[in-house]
């Protein structure tokens, strides 16, 4: 289970001091409450079709309160929460958690050990779904909108006493076993007992499963008098009391209990009791059949556990394939974007970085530079006489050239500098923690070694160019961006075009 999230804390923290402490401890120990047997079996039934749906497993799932308390405190956890409403329903939960987490919340269900601990849990149950049902009728009536969620905890308003019975297995028959006890003898037993009785262990469970604060608050206030405003917390409160009286020797005194109980606080015709009796009447007897509730329940608990297990790990198996393609084509779909990204920073003739990137680049190591007070140093290349070469040698050896100077310049920078194309027949390297001394020494480093190597080769002649750069370096101006850094390197380019091109001017010295 998922533990408390954060919106639950504060009262899971009072719940916990309000519960004596033994209790919790034994309670901490069984981790899952036992499933009713033929939901088990029908969730298994569907979990063998194809084409099962949330809705199919919502349905199996709904009428058992063990199941019915997992999903709704996984589809609350905070995972699943982030800023929606919480689940009020089944349906609620498992459309929230989606397929695949609802598979195996519910696969992973657990049975008593043997037929004997189902068949002394039979109240629990019969109380639990007769109790669904009357709540979610008289909300029907009353609160129209809040049905499912009054169904939903109106099935689970008893659901410490399952757990009290999984943590006691060796009391539960003493407390629990004793025929046509009322509901209030059972709380009386167990504050005897236990210290507090079954309504706080169940709030208690929930909020430390994480369910939502309002299903938890709602449990833990089940079984208060009927005296309040809120029609859904009503509907709730009587229903236990149907419940009760319902399944007991003598139904229809135990009903007319009730019903004047109820023409004490408000209109019987409100109530439209005997539509919720005609409700029951037609509803219950169907579904406890369908439930395995109307007699013994005989199952192969340990056949059934097995199928169970196995539909898990084939489940697991095909979760984790999934996984597995996800994840490739999570990979590819990085890659590609790396790929593009890489791409779209470059300039596809010379390879080398282009404006837009140098740009960035220059204003981010500009900003570090100043918050840093460290230095560097900006270099401008402008290639000589391209407009010649090119008319003389056509565009193709024009480009050709760009091309070879573009892989030079990269074989002449060190790592962390970086060299792009800033227009036509410009570049631009940009040479952190460099001074103007290392930059004027790297620049003369391309004039030389254009000196050396051709650029093209034209008809097997070999094609010579020469550059006219400008350095800039950092600290020899009060440089308010990254802008004035460039054209003080442009000035000192422009400086040696002047002064006959093929050559390094530095900008203030
Ligand atoms: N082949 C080729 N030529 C280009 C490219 N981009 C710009 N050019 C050319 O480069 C030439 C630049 O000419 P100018 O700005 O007059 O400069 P220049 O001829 O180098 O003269 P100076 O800079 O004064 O030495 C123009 O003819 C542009 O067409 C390109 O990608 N490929």
């Amino acid at each position: 289970m998922t533990g408390p999230n954060a919106v639950s804390e504060t009262l899971y923290t009072s719940l916990t001091d309000q519960l004596p402490s033994f209790l919790s401890s034994a309670l901490l120990q069984c981790k899952r409450l036992p499933t009713l047997p033929a939901v088990a079996l029908n969730i298994l039934d569907i979990s063998r079709g194809a084409e099962a749906t949330l809705s199919d497993y919502a349905s199996a799932i709904e009428h058992d309160p063990a199941l019915t308390a997992r999903i709704m405190s996984v589809a609350n956890s905070v995972h699943y929460l982030r800023a929606a409403q919480p689940p009020h329903t089944c349906f609620d939960a498992t459309q929230r958690i989606g397929l695949d987490v609802t598979l195996a919340t519910v696969l992973s269900f657990c049975l008593f050990e043997n037929d004997h601990g189902a068949r002394g849990r039979l109240p629990f149950w019969q109380r639990s779904i007769t109790a669904a049902v009357a709540a979610s009728y008289l909300a029907q009536q009353l609160c129209p909108h809040q049905s499912g969620s009054v169904f939903t905890t109106a099935l689970l308003q008893d659901i410490g006493i399952l757990a009290l019975q999984t943590a006691y297995p060796g009391d539960a028959e003493r407390l629990y076993g004793i025929e046509n006890t009322s509901h209030q003898h059972i709380m009386q037993v167990e504050k005897r007992y236990f210290g507090c009785h079954h309504a706080l262990v169940g709030a208690w469970l929930l909020a430390k499963w994480g369910a939502h604060d309002g299903l938890i608050h709602a449990i833990q206030h089940s079984h208060d008098g009927l005296d309040t405003e809120d029609n859904a917390a009503l509907c709730l409160r009587v229903s236990g009391a149907i419940a009760d009286a319902w399944l007991s020797a003598n139904p229809a005194d135990a009903l007319a209990g009730v019903m004047r109980q109820l023409n004490a606080l408000t209109p019987s015709s409100e109530w439209a009791m005997s539509g919720l009796l005609a409700h029951l009447q037609q509803t219950l007897p169907p579904l406890m059949e369908t439930l395995g509730l109307g007699m013994p329940v005989t199952v192969d608990s340990v056949a059934l556990l097995k199928e169970a297990q196995q539909r898990l790990f084939e489940h697991t198996l095909s979760l984790s394939a999934r996984l597995d393609a996800q994840q490739k084509a999570r990979e590819t779909l990085l890659n590609d974007y790396a790929e593009l990204q890489q791409r779209s920073r470059l300039d596809p003739l010379t390879q080398l970085a282009n404006r837009a990137w140098l740009e960035e680049q220059l204003r981010e190591r500009f900003r570090l530079c100043l918050t840093t007070e460290r230095t560097m140093s900006v270099v401008f290349i402008d290639l000589d006489h391209f407009k010649v070469l090119n008319d003389r040698y056509g565009h193709q050896a024009g480009d050709q050239v760009l091309a070879h100077f573009g892989r030079m310049l990269a074989s002449l920078i060190r790592v962390g500098d970086l060299a792009g194309r800033y227009g036509g027949e410009e570049f631009l390297v940009i040479l952190p923690d460099e001074d103007a001394e290392g930059a004027r020494r790297f620049a003369e480093r391309i004039t030389r070694r254009l000196q050396e190597r051709p650029m093209a080769r034209v008809d097997q002649e070999p094609l010579y160019v020469s550059v006219s750069i400008g350095v800039a370096c950092l600290t020899d101006g009060g440089f308010g961006d990254e802008r004035e850094l460039i054209d003080a390197a442009d000035q000192s380019m422009y400086f040696t075009k002047r002064s006959g091109r093929g050559g390094v001017s530095v900008y203030g010295h």
